[in-house]
C-alpha cells in the first residue's frame, strides 16, 4: 500500500526546513506519495484563507502530514479568523489530533549548547504529552464585552474558557499512561489544581484512570512549580502529562533544555493513528530565507511520522541513527554552534544527514 503524506511547508522558515525533511523521506526509498498544499500566511496569501478547504481535504485524506511552521508578524493585524496559526488550530481540532507528544532529548554532543549546566541536562529524555484540542484554546464561550459585573462593571472586558470534558481527559491520560509504561514507569501530571476547577477535575480523573496502570507511578505538580522543576533537576521526570495551554509553555521550556528548539519534533496523533507531525518551534521570521535554520527538529519530526503512522520504524531508526552522526561529527547549525564545531547551514545540514543515511 502506498502512504500519503501531506506536506505542508507554511510560513517563514517553514519551507527551508520541511525541504530538507522531504530529502530525507524521499531518499530512503519507501513506498510513499508527498504532496504539497499552502498553508498559513502563504496560503492565505494565495488563496484568502489560512486553512483553505482543499488543504484541509487533502491532509484528512493523507495517512500523515508533516508541517513546517506558520505565522508571521506581519499578519498580527489581520482578523484571528484569518491569522496563519488559525491553520494550525484547524488542523488539529478538524482532525481530533488530541494527543500531542514532545519529546525532549538531550544529544550527549549538545550537552554544552543547553543553557544549563551539563550535569544538571546530560542524558535528559523527557515526553511531554500535551492535550491538544480542548482547554482555553478551544473553549467557549470567549470574545470581548462590556462586563456585567465585578469592579470593572460598565467596562470592555476580554473573556476566554478554560474546559475540559471527562472524556478529553481520560483519553489524554489513557495515551501518557500507556507511554509512561513503555518507559521507566512515571507519570507526572501537570494542573493548577489549588486554584482552577478545571485542573482538580482534570486531576481527579488521572487519579482515577492510575487505577488501571498500577505499574506507572502517578504524582501531581502544580504548573508554576513545573517551570521551575524543569530547570532546577529535569531528569527527574519522565513523561509529563499536562493541558494544552500549560504544554504550549512547558514544551517551549522543555525544548530549550536539549540545547535549541531547532532540536525538538513532535507528533499530534488522533484515534486513528492519523499524525501532524511538526517541529515545535514557529515559523522564525527573524531567520527566515537565510538558510541557517536548523532542520533537525523537522527531519526527526520526519522520523516519527514513520514510527507512528507508518509504522516503520526501522526507517525511522535509520534517521535518528543519521541526526546522531551528523552531531558526532561535529556538525552544527548556528542555533546550537559552539567553538569547536564546524558551522553549517539548513542545506548543508540536510546534506550531511542524506550522506550519514546512505
Ligand atoms: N506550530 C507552529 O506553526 C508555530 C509554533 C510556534 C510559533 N508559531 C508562530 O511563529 C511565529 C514566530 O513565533 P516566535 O518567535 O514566538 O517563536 P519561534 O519558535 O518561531 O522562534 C523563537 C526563537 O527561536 C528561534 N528558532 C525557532 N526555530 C528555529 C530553528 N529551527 N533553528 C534556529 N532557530 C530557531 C527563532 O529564530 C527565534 O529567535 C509567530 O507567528 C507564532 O505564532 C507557529
Ligand atoms: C502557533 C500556536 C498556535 C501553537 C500553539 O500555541 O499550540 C504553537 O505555539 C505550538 O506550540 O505548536
Ligand atoms: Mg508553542
Amino acid at each position: 500500500m502506498t502512504y500519503k503524506i501531506a506536506v505542508l511547508p507554511g510560513d517563514g522558515i517553514g519551507k527551508e526546513i520541511v525541504d530538507q525533511a522531504v530529502r530525507v523521506l524521499t531518499a530512503l526509498k519507501l513506498d510513499i506519495a508527498l504532496e504539497e498544499a499552502p498553508v498559513g500566511g502563504a496560503a492565505y496569501d494565495q488563496l484568502g484563507h489560512p486553512l483553505p478547504p482543499s488543504t484541509l481535504e487533502l491532509a484528512k485524506n493523507s495517512n500523515a502530514i508533516l508541517f513546517g511552521a506558520v505565522g508571521d508578524w506581519k499578519y498580527d493585524s489581520l482578523p484571528r479568523e484569518h491569522r496563519p496559526e488559525q491553520a494550525i488550530l484547524g488542523l488539529r481540532k478538524n482532525m481530533g489530533l488530541f494527543a500531542n507528544l514532545r519529546p525532549a532529548i538531550l544529544y550527549p554532543q549538545l550537552a554544552n549548547a543547553s543553557s544549563l549546566k551539563p550535569e544538571v541536562v546530560s542524558g535528559l529524555d523527557i515526553l511531554i504529552v500535551r492535550e491538544l484540542t480542548g482547554d482555553i484554546y478551544f473553549g467557549t464561550p470567549r470574545g470581548v464585552r462590556t462586563a456585567e459585573d465585578g469592579a470593572f462593571k460598565g467596562e470592555q472586558e476580554g473573556f476566554d474558557t478554560m474546559r475540559y470534558a471527562e472524556t478529553e481527559v481520560r483519553r489524554i491520560a489513557r495515551i501518557a499512561f500507556e507511554a509512561a509504561r513503555k518507559r521507566n514507569g512515571k507519570l507526572c501530571s501537570v494542573d493548577k489544581a489549588n486554584v482552577l476547577e478545571t485542573s482538580q477535575f482534570w486531576r481527579d480523573i488521572m487519579i482515577d484512570v492510575s487505577k488501571q496502570y498500577p505499574d506507572v507511578a502517578l504524582t501531581h505538580m502544580y504548573v508554576d512549580n513545573a517551570a521551575m522543576q524543569l530547570v532546577r533537576a529535569p531528569k527527574e521526570f519522565d513523561v509529563i502529562v499536562t493541558g494544552n495551554l500549560f504544554g504550549d509553555i512547558l514544551s517551549d521550556e522543555a525544548a530549550m533544555l536539549t540545547g535549541s528548539i531547532g532540536m525538538l519534533p513532535s507528533a499530534s496523533l488522533n484515534a486513528s493513528n492519523q499524525g501532524l507531525y511538526e517541529p515545535s518551534h514557529g515559523s522564525a521570521p527573524d531567520i527566515a530565507g537565510k538558510n541557517i535554520a536548523n532542520p533537525l527538529a523537522t527531519i526527526l519530526s520526519a522520523a516519527m511520522l514513520l514510527r507512528y503512522s507508518l509504522n516503520e520504524s526501522a526507517a525511522a531508526d535509520k534517521i535518528e541513527e543519521a541526526v546522531r552522526q551528523v552531531l558526532a561529527q561535529g556538525l552544527r547549525t548556528a542555533d546550537i554552534y559552539e567553538e569547536g564545531t564546524e558551522k553549517v547551514s539548513t542545506s548543508q545540514m540536510g546534506d550531511a544527514v542524506l550522506k550519514a543515511l546512505s
